[in-house]
């Protein structure tokens, strides 16, 4: 006879095994790490249990990997995102189209109603994890949650303790309160809606209210970074990061959904992260210990690695899977087009483990032009780096943020500008430096549209941006032969191996009229001018003379 499978629940799995790591915590922030069923470092399986069994909408993929939702929020809230304005940060802030201001009384009250939400749950999982690889630079961060799922996710997204340094953890330098399935009060001050990203750097706390996103908390941990990094001296970078066997690492800075993490997935070169960085007088590192891709019209065939790492362990957001086979419909986009994946980076094959690089060579600037018009790869003076990396010409793409349902042409600061904490010119002039410290070239790389604008042109097959990343790498394009393209002034290269020559020139790309090509180009050229005039002030001469002549 089969045995009977016992329907309560071995006392095991539920009780709560006192953490004495716990103590030192215990009445700083308003959470009971006393409690019963309050869970630590949980293991992968226990938390694939409990969010399979307390969580609606979670299932497991044919590929093993958990698949969840986070209801009603499948992207980021920028608008609802505030930085707590108080004495020892306020000098230093950006304040502005990035960082609104709450104040410190309205921040404790959406802090009282996330602990309130926290301490009254049947189940509270806390994630001690660390951010920066480079143990000079290491934070603790913690996260205390709700759901398994954003205890999984942070588990995949900060670098993992070991057992030891889990024993003699102590205080985290910054905790994550999220709180995400209950709303913020709308009627506190400084509320845009129901949903509330807040960071306080004086209390070092973060506080989620009204999203199940997850990837805010990995943004918010961006956040704290792009301030506490700068203050210590050395450059956080809102880019993907991997390295070639010379030891020459490059960096793929661009705004969400431009190709960081998948063209930084190079079997040819070791991985170190694909969105988070920190270049310091000795190197790289990356602040995370997991990728967070996007897996729109994901396919085994276009992003092998990608594709390998989505197993169990894995988290996948958003996904439509076949009811019965539970394989993964990548191409489904109807819960959003912004569906991901977050996995430890062990997941793939060539991880550089310690995630900690040497000084870039070269540094790849992903523009996502929905117009059409910018060259497929141009080679950019140290003026024009500058000029681009301030203005941070893309495209937010679809989902990336709410209410984002299609390319829209943007301006992002440092291509990561809804994550900057200080104003732009301050990692500009840091990343200048080190750019002619290192004598690191510098590329701007169009994964956007090629041939006409979104809407009538397409997205440049993604071989052929891969085919000119080879091309920076193996150094075919440091001796090619350039043409420059008129107005933007950029050097675009004649011939790259595995791009059709005609695809290079925007101009000859072209399935429009000339006199609509020229009046995209000049609309575009005039976008440019009209948000650099924000930065001239701040900017040099040379800087200023770097970009698009009318
Ligand atoms: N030419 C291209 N270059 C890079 N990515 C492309 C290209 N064409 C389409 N894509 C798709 O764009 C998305 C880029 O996502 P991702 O690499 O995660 O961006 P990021 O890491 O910058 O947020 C992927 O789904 C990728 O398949
Ligand atoms: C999750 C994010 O990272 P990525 O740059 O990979 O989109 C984001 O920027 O919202
Ligand atoms: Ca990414
Ligand atoms: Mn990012």
């Amino acid at each position: 006879m089969a045995p009977i499978r016992s329907t309560t629940r071995s006392p095991a799995v539920s009780i709560y095994k006192h953490d004495a790591a716990l103590d030192a915590s215990v009445g700083k922030d308003g959470i009971d790490y006393t409690r019963v069923n309050l869970l630590r470092n949980t293991a992968v399986a226990k938390l694939y249990e409990d969010a399979l069994r307390y969580e609606p909408g979670t299932s497991i993929s044919s590929a093993g990997a958990l698949v969840t939702s986070s209801g009603k929020k499948t992207g980021r809230s920028p608008r609802d995102k505030r930085i707590v304005d108080e004495e020892s940060t306020t000098e230093d802030i950006w304040w502005g189209p990035v960082n609104t201001k709450l104040s410190e009384h309205a921040f404790l009250i959406n802090h009282e109603r996330a602990v309130d939400y926290l301490n009254t749950r049947e189940r509270l999982y806390v994630f001690d994890g660390f951010a920066g690889w480079d143990p000079k630079y290491r934070l603790k961060i913690r996260v205390v949650c709700a759901r398994a799922y954003h205890s999984l996710f942070m588990h995949n997204m900060l670098i993992r303790p070991t057992e030891e340094e889990l024993k003699t953890y102590g205080e985290p330098d910054f905790t994550i309160l999220n709180a995400g399935a209950f709303p913020a009060n709308r009627y506190t001050t400084g509320m845009t809606s129901s949903t509330s990203v807040s960071i306080n750097f004086k209390l070092r706390q973060m506080v989620i209210l009204g999203t199940e996103y997850a990837g805010e908390m990995k943004k918010g941990v961006f956040t704290i970074m792009h301030y506490l990094m700068p203050k210590a001296g050395v450059l956080s970078l809102h880019s993907s990061a991997n390295q070639g066997l010379r030891g020459d690492t490059s960096l793929f800075f661009g705004l969400s959904g431009t190709g960081k993490t998948t063209l930084s997935a190079d079997p040819a070169r070791a991985l170190i992260g694909d969105d988070e960085h920190v270049w310091t007088d000795t190197g790289v590192f990356n602040i995370e210990g997991g990728c967070y891709a996007k897996t729109i019209d994901l396919s085994a065939e276009k992003e092998p690695e990608i594709f390998g790492a989505i197993r169990f362990g894995s988290v996948l957001e958003n996904v439509v899977f076949d009811e019965d086979t539970r394989i993964v419909d990548y191409a489904d986009k109807s819960l959003t087009e912004n569906t991901r994946c977050a996995y430890p980076i062990e997941y793939i094959p060539n991880a550089l483990i310690p995630c900690i690089g040497k000084h870039p060579k070269n540094i790849v600037m992903l523009t996502c032009d929905a117009q059409g018009v910018l060259p497929p790869v141009s080679k950019l003076t140290s003026a024009q780096a500058m000029y681009h990396f301030i203005s941070g010409y893309t495209s937010k793409m679809a989902g990336t943020e709410d209410g984002v349902v299609e390319p829209e042409a943007t301006f992002s600061a440092c291509f990561g500008q809804p994550f900057l904490v200080l104003h732009p010119t301050q990692y500009a002039t840091m990343l200048a430096q080190k750019i002619g410290e290192h004598k690191a070239d510098v590329w701007l790389i169009n994964t956007g549209w090629n041939g006409g604008a979104y809407g009538t042109g397409k997205r440049i097959a993604l071989k052929y941006s891969r085919a000119i990343v080879d091309a920076i790498h193996n150094g075919e394009l440091k001796n090619a032969e350039y043409v420059t393209y008129p107005i933007f002034g950029l050097e675009i290269p004649k011939a790259v191996t595995g791009v059709p020559a005609e695809v290079l020139n925007p101009a000859t790309a072209w399935q429009g009229t000339p006199a609509t090509f020229n009046a995209t180009v000049s609309k575009l050229a005039a976008l440019f001018n009209k948000n650099f005039a924000k930065y001239a002030d701040q900017a040099t001469e040379d800087v200023i003379a770097a970009g698009p002549k009318l």
